[in-house]
């Protein structure tokens, strides 16, 4: 397994984690995959380590909240370079670099993370056009790039680290976002996980091409008809090591002290 990011510090919890559970492979590698060059070298180190790429996992992504008039042309290329430009050069040296040389020979895959964007991503539109153009690419890929698989996976709103990342009025948002869910509450970060897996196994060895939406039904949610009964289904919580984001962990204990007053 090899894991990438930007800052080392971060990778190195992220690796001790997997070894308090499991015996495997693993190598850290620092890079920011809006450089080009640093994402070809990065490429070739992993190979060097593993020696293979079978399956990647394009999920490094994310974007500063903001409305679409407020946004500078720099704002608005970082973030495109963050969720499209730099996946796609992940997922070309992959390739180029491995993949192309085994086809036929083995199931390989690349599964691309983007996001729930459909109808418009509202407060974010920056990510979502990247979004939207990271699932076009993975349709692109997904033929001429055959027989290796390569998918997207659209999460709606997950209660991960990331949400702690905002700023207040996103948070403020954020406390409120299980209300607006037909399953009527965030999605944890191994219900995304479940997909990733499922995608890269063979169980998925005939699926390219296709999204994955987990996002407990956002889209569908319509003005004619109410959200919800206010009953949430059970979540798959397999992350033993999983924490709760302290925005969500705020909601929770200001919702249960509304009930005791
Ligand atoms: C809950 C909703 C659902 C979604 C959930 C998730 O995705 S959860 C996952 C959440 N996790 C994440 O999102 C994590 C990953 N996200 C990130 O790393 C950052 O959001 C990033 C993509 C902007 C890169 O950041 P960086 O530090 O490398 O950027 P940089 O220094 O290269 O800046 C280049 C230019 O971009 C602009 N600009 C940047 N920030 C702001 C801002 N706050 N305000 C305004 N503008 C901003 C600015 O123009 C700046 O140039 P300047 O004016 O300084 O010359
Ligand atoms: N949580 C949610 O509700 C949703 C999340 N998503 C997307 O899912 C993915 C995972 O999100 P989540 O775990 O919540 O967010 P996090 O912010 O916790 O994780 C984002 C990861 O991407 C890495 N990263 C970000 N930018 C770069 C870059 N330029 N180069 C290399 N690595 C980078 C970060 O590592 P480091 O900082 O060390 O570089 C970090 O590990 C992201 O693409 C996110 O936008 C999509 C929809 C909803």
């Amino acid at each position: 397994m090899a894991l990438v990011g930007r800052k080392m510090e971060k990778l190195e919890t992220v690796k001790a984690e997997i070894e308090s559970t499991c015996s495997v492979k693993i190598s850290l590698h620092s890079c920011d995959i809006r450089e080009e060059d640093r994402v070809k070298e990065t490429i070739a180190d992993i190979l060097v380590a593993h020696g293979k790429i079978d399956h990647l996992i394009n999920n490094a992504g994310g974007q500063f909240p903001s409305p679409l008039n407020m946004i500078s042309g720099k704002g608005f290329e970082t973030v495109v370079r963050n969720n499209l430009t730099g996946g796609f050069l992940v997922a070309r040296e992959v390739f180029n670099q491995h993949m192309m040389l085994q086809l036929g020979k083995k199931d390989m895959s690349i599964t691309n993370i983007i996001a729930d964007m459909w109808n418009g991503m509202p407060g974010m539109g920056h990510s979502g056009a990247a979004r939207a153009g990271m699932l076009n690419f993975s349709e692109t890929a997904a033929n001429e790039w055959a027989p290796v698989r390569v998918n997207a996976v659209a999460p709606g709103f997950i209660a991960s680290s990331g949400m702690d990342t905002y700023p207040e009025p996103m948070k403020q948002t954020i406390m409120q976002l299980d209300k607006t869910i037909p399953l009527q509450r965030l999605g944890l970060e191994a219900e995304v996980s479940g997909a990733l897996v499922f995608l890269c196994s063979p169980a998925a060895s005939f699926i390219s091409g296709s999204c994955i939406r987990i996002d407990g039904a956002a889209p569908n949610a319509r003005r004619i008809w109410p959200v919800g009964t206010g009953k949430a289904n059970p979540a798959f919580n397999s992350f033993h090591l999983g924490g709760v984001p302290e925005v969500i962990q705020r909601r929770d204990a200001e919702r249960a002290s509304k009930k005791g007053n």
